[in-house]
């Protein structure tokens, strides 16, 4: 491992050129229009725990404008950046990625969303101006995304057969939702390019709520892996968004659906930015196994609450394994 440091505690490991494990092979592309679509939804989250919608329903306008306010904030002098505090979990980090330890080639903003728009006095660290604009960017494309993971959910739900549409989008539509939204920017690194490495831009971990809408610029590096283990890297597109199920997914679906591993792994040859809604339910919300689903199975975990799992999840390390503190020991 070479060591890119500002302390003997800040290590981020140096990934020699790809290994033989990464795979190429093709991610399910599927198409928000086609009529068969929420099987094709269930069938990639039970494959792959992950997939890329096309024909979703989200302008480039909006996508751009956001990602152009992005670029503007990280463009900023270290100084002006820092003022966005440090991050506890939501505010600005650079390089050092929740408080456990965890770090990587990578800095961001990091927004706990509620019912309440983003309020640009939260951008206070930013002019006036500057803060109005990143403030109804943010706004606008958060309300869409949010719009298109219950679009998701919901055809989901039908696709699993269950009758209550909405059984999983309400709990992201719901005035109580607590959900997240992140900007990444993985900066360049000249040096990485000449010595022809990848650097651990964010480490493997799975995300902790119930589904999370990504969209990149065409930067590429991020990753999924499969389940035999391997690495499977994802082609950037930054016209769609890149859908995955997170673990309170996988515990309403009784494992069905994965939650799955991912991680970015940075060249440095261009710089990455993106930008991820993570749609989480009221922390006040009963997490167990949907009865409709478990057709005289055993529930694999044990019930909880969303502030029960955020909070051990918040705790954990980025690689830790969180539902294994949930699961069930089975009886046969
Ligand atoms: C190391 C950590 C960062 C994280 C909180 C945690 O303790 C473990 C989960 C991490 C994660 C992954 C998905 C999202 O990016 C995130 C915001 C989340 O909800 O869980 C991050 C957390 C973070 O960056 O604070
Ligand atoms: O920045 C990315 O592309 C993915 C980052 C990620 O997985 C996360 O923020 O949870
Ligand atoms: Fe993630």
């Amino acid at each position: 491992m070479v060591v890119l440091a500002n302390t003997p505690t800040e290590q981020i490991s140096i990934i020699k050129p790809q290994k033989a494990h990464v795979h190429f092979s093709n991610i399910p592309i599927i198409d928000l229009s086609k009529p068969g679509c929420e099987i094709a939804i269930v069938k990639a989250l039970e494959d792959f725990g992950f997939f890329k919608v096309t024909n979703h329903g989200v302008s480039k306008e909006i996508m751009s404008k956001l990602e152009a306010e992005a670029v503007k904030f990280f463009s900023l002098s270290q100084v002006e950046k820092d003022k966005a505090g440090y991050p506890n979990p939501c505010g600005y980090g650079n390089k050092r990625i929740g408080g456990n330890g965890d770090f990587g080639w990578v800095e961001y903003l990091l927004f706990e969303i509620n019912s309440k728009p983003i309020s640009s006095t939260s951008l206070g660290f930013l002019r006036e101006h500057c803060a109005s604009l990143f403030c109804s960017a943010l706004n606008e494309y958060i309300s869409s995304v949010r719009k298109l993971s219950s679009n998701v959910l919901e055809l989901m739900a039908q696709g699993l057969g269950i009758k209550q549409r909405d059984i999983f989008s309400k709990l992201v539509t719901s005035q109580e939702s607590d959900s997240m939204f992140r900007l990444n920017h993985y900066p360049a690194c000249p040096l990485l390019k000449e010595l022809n490495c990848n650097l651990t831009g964010f480490g493997e971990h799975t995300d902790p709520q119930l589904i999370s809408i990504l969209r990149s610029n065409n930067t590429n590096g991020f990753q999924i892996a499969l389940k035999d283990g391997g690495w499977l890297s994802v082609p950037p597109d930054e016209g769609s968004f890149f859908i995955n199920a997170g673990d309170i997914l996988q515990v309403l679906t009784n494992g069905r659906l994965r939650s799955v591993k991912h991680r970015v792994l940075t060249n440095g040859s261009k710089a990455r930015v993106s930008m991820i809604f993570f749609g989480g339910p009221p922390l006040n919300q009963m997490i167990t196994p949907l009865p409709q689903l478990l057709k005289g199975e055993e529930k694999k975990y044990i019930d909880f609450t969303w502030a029960d799992y955020k909070k051990a999840a918040f705790k954990s390390r980025l690689a830790d394994n969180r539902l294994a503190l949930f699961e069930r020991e089975m009886t046969h």
